[in-house]
């Protein structure tokens, strides 16, 4: 399968901070592909760098098999970002025919209204809709140049369910088509409704790279965590550190390790076992440093 987007060891810093760190990634035509993570992790940055609106540090960017800082590429892709603004005084209808009007195919006016549950509002100016419909109107223009690929970042923030239903069920019509989709959430939710495969990054770094399946598994990790000089050898450890005197053990059998740790007779203290964040437990997992535990 061809990838439509690329980035090959991306690195990207802000001065001193470290947005992305030797990131890799292709996304293949016909995916929808969702980007997870927590504030801060780089998602936005590597929407930015795969659209063109920022260059990497070091490392390559490919769009489409060309260059994203060409604008003729740009014109195969359709892009909403975190924040848009629209001209107030603008009708709907008028927005939508002078977005189409910059590409050379558009998609009908009156479908993609319909798709994105905008149809009664077409003669409305963008001053009067509501902050849930200015966002679903946003997010169809990203549409609106019969697009082979699209980049949403963040697309439902805001949004009540029945309007993030509506906008889901118009990214899946274009992915039926066959359109392939990039889209950012912090909601594990979202990319589950929409994506079969999820990508995870923290840090600047991608965490995990798979199937819905496979990531939905790993969130179900818990962490054990006690004070102890020495820990033994315990079974269904998938990650380990030591943090301020703490053992902390990623683990998908908080019971199991807990008799086998008090089987082991090694003296502990302060047991705790709660969940773990996402990024939490790909950290965990991912981790190099795994401590002399
Ligand atoms: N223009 C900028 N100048 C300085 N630092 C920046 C800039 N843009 C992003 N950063 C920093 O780069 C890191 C990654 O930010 P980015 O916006 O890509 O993350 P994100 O995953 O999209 O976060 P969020 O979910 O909050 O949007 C953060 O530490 C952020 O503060």
């Amino acid at each position: 399968m061809t990838a439509l987007a690329r980035a090959i060891e991306v690195t990207r810093r802000y001065g001193e901070v470290l947005a992305l760190d030797r990131v890799s990634l292709d996304i293949r035509a016909g995916e929808l592909v969702g980007l997870l993570g927590p504030n801060g992790a780089g998602k936005s940055t590597l929407i930015n760098l795969f659209v063109g609106l920022r260059r990497p540090t070091s490392g390559t960017v490919e769009l489409l098999g060309g260059s994203p800082q060409n604008p003729v590429t740009r014109r195969g892709i359709g892009v909403t970002p975190q924040e848009t603004g629209l001209p107030e005084s603008l009708r709907v209808g008028e927005i939508v025919g002078f977005v189409s009007a910059h590409f050379p195919e558009h998609t009908d006016k009156g479908e993609l209204l319909d798709r994105f549950g905008l149809s009664d509002l077409v003669k409305r100016q963008i001053g009067g809709l509501s902050g849930g419909q200015k966002r679903r109107l946003a997010v169809a223009l990203a549409f609106a140049g019969k697009p082979r690929m699209v980049f949403l970042d963040e697309p439902t923030t805001g949004l009540d369910v029945e309007a993030r239903r509506s906008l889901w069920d118009g990214v899946r019509a274009f992915h039926d088509e066959g359109g392939t989709v990039l889209l950012t959430s912090h909601y594990l939710e979202e990319i589950e409704a929409l994506a079969e495969r999820v990508v995870v990054v923290g840090q600047g770094r991608v965490l995990a790279d798979d199937t819905m399946r496979a990531v939905r598994d790993m969130v179900g990790v818990r962490r054990v965590s006690f004070a102890a000089e020495v820990v033994p050898e315990l079974p269904g450890v998938l990650g380990s550190e030591r943090e301020d005197g703490r053992i902390n053990l990623v683990t998908t059998d908080p019971d199991r390790l807990v008799v086998e740790l008090v089987r082991s007779g090694a003296p502990f203290s302060g047991l705790e076992i709660r969940p773990t964040t996402l990024e939490e437990a790909f950290l965990a997992i991912t981790s190099k440093e795994t401590a002399d535990v």
